[in-house]
C-alpha cells in the first residue's frame, strides 16, 4: 500500500475529522479489487447489488438472524431466498477450480436420475457401508440386491430415495447432533465418497454425470472449471476396467462434448489428478509415475497433481519429498491440499510449507497460513492463491463455525 497518513495527536476538530478520513480512505484502497473501474451499466447492477447487500447486513446486524452466522446445512433454503445471492447466481464467474470428482453434481440429481437407472445394485459391508456397482450379473462379493426391486419394496418411493439421499450427502437438520467432531464428521463425509464412486464410476453414468455436472455449474454463470479426482478406473457393464489413460480420455471428451455443445457459456474443464494422502511411499512413487504417463498423454487437459485425503490423518507431505520433488523436476504443476487443519505446531500444518516449497500453483484451503507468517509473506511474494471454502470449513467442523469470523475473512485485503 501506500505510505499510512501521519496521525498525531490534534486537539482540532477538523484535524482530527481529516485523520480520521484519511485512514478509512486508506483501508478502502487496501481491498482487492478497488482499482477496478466499472462501467456505467457495471455502475448500475453495483448499486443493486450493494442496496440489496446493505439491506442484508443492516437486518442482520438488528436482528442477529443473520444466514451467514448459522450452520449452513440448517439455511440453505433461506440463503437460496436472499436477494443477494440470487444475484450473485447470475453473474459471471469465472472460474471454479477446486471440486472433486465425485461431489462434482447435486447428490439430488444423483439419486433422482442415476439411482433409476436399469442394472443397478447396492449392498452393504460388514460395517454398514453402502455400495452400488452397475452389473450385467452381480458378482459375489456382497448381497448385492437390483435398486429397483428394493424401490418396489417401498409404499412410498420417495422414503426410499431420501434414505439414499442420506447416503449420499452430509446435508441434515441437526448437524450438531451428528456430527460432535471433526472425526466423525470425516468419517462419515468419506462413506459419502465409498457409497457414490462405483455408482458414478461406471462409463455411461460417468459420462452423464460430469456431463450433468458442467450443465449446473454453467447454469450458476462458472465458465471454467479445474477438479481434482482420485481416478478410480471406470468400468463397462460386463465388469471390464478401463485403463487411468483410457479414462482420463472419457473425461475428456465428455468435456469436449460439453464445450461444443455449450460454446457461447462454457469455456473448458481440466483434470487434477489427486489420490488419497494416507499411503507408504512406494505407493507415492507410483503416483508420480501415472502422474508423469497423464501429462504426456494429455498435456493440455491434465492441469497437475494433488493429494487429498484428512491431512490430520494421512501423511505429511514431508514424508514424501523425495517423490514429490521428481514432480517439479518434470515442470509438472501441483496444487496440494494443505493447512486443512485446526491445529498448530503439528506435522500437518507445516504442509503449508512444503506445498510452498514444493512450488505449489495453488493451495487446497490452506487457512493455516494464518499461523504461520512467514509462509504467508512467502505466498504473496510468490502469488500461490489459497483456494479458501468457508461452507466446506463449516461443514466438516474446520475452523470457525460461523462465517462471521472466519479466519480467513480479512483475506480480500491486500
Ligand atoms: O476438503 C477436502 N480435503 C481433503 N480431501 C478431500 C476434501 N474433500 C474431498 N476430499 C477427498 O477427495 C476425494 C474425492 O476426490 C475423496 O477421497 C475425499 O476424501
Amino acid at each position: 500500500g501506500v505510505a499510512h497518513p501521519s496521525a498525531g495527536h490534534t486537539f482540532n476538530t477538523s484535524d482530527y475529522l481529516q485523520q480520521r478520513r484519511a485512514i478509512l480512505d486508506q483501508e478502502e484502497t487496501d481491498i482487492l479489487g478497488q482499482g477496478l473501474v466499472l462501467s456505467a451499466e457495471e455502475e448500475e447492477v453495483n448499486k443493486i447489488l450493494m442496496a440489496a447487500k446493505d439491506a442484508e447486513m443492516e437486518d442482520g446486524f438488528q436482528t442477529l438472524d443473520f444466514l451467514p452466522s448459522k450452520n449452513f446445512m440448517t439455511v440453505i433454503q433461506q440463503m437460496e431466498e436472499s436477494q443477494v445471492f440470487k444475484i450473485i447466481r447470475q453473474m459471471p464467474k469465472g472460474a471454479a477450480l477446486h471440486l472433486h470428482d465425485t461431489a462434482l453434481a447435486s447428490a439430488s440429481w444423483v439419486v433422482q436420475e442415476l439411482t433409476y437407472w436399469p442394472h443397478l445394485y447396492m449392498c452393504y459391508d460388514t460395517d454398514d457401508h453402502l455400495f452400488f456397482r452397475f452389473f450385467e450379473k452381480p458378482d459375489t462379493s456382497c448381497a448385492w440386491e437390483l435398486v429397483s426391486a428394493v424401490r418396489s419394496n417401498y409404499v412410498d418411493p420417495s422414503e426410499f430415495d431420501a434414505m439414499l439421499f442420506s447416503k449420499l450427502s452430509l446435508l441434515t437438520e441437526d448437524p450438531n447432533e451428528k456430527y460432535p467432531d471433526i472425526n466423525t464428521v470425516w468419517s462419515i463425509f468419506q462413506g459419502y465418497f465409498i457409497a457414490i464412486t462405483d455408482l458414478v464410476m461406471y462409463r455411461p453414468a460417468w459420462e452423464a454425470y460430469l456431463y450433468h455436472a458442467l450443465g449446473e455449474f454453467a447454469d450458476d454463470n462458472v465458465l471454467y472449471v479445474e477438479f481434482r479426482g482420485t481416478l478410480p478406473p471406470l468400468y463397462e457393464l460386463n465388469g471390464t476396467r478401463l485403463t487411468e489413460e483410457e479414462s482420463v480420455a472419457v473425461y475428456r471428451d465428455t468435456t469436449q462434448r460439453f464445450v461444443n455443445d455449450n460454446p457461447d457459456r462454457f469455456f473448458g474443464a481440466r483434470f487434477i489428478y489427486a489420490p488419497p494422502r494416507g499411503v507408504d511411499n512406494a505407493t507415492v512413487h507410483e503416483y508420480v509415475s501415472l502422474m508423469k504417463r497423464l501429462k504426456k498423454a494429455f498435456p493440455d487437459f491434465v492441469a497437475g497433481f494433488d493429494l487429498v485425503g484428512q491431512e490430520d490423518k494421512g501423511e505429511p507431505l514431508i514424508a514424501f519429498v523425495d517423490e514429490l520433488l521428481q514432480l517439479s523436476e518434470a515442470d509438472i504443476r501441483v496444487f496440494y491440499h494443505a493447512g486443512e487443519t485446526n491445529w498448530m505446531g503439528m506435522e500437518t500444518d507445516d504442509n503449508i510449507i512444503d506445498a510452498l516449497l514444493l512450488n505449489a500453483s495453488r493451495i487446497g484451503h490452506g487457512y493455516a497460513l494464518v499461523k504461520h507468517p512467514e509462509a504467508k509473506a512467502l505466498a504473496r511474494e510468490r502469488d500461490v492463491p489459497m483456494e479458501v471454502c468457508p461452507i466446506s470449513n463449516q461443514v466438516r467442523r474446520h475452523q470457525a463455525l460461523q462465517f462471521v469470523g472466519n479466519e480467513c475473512s480479512n483475506w480480500w485485503r491486500t
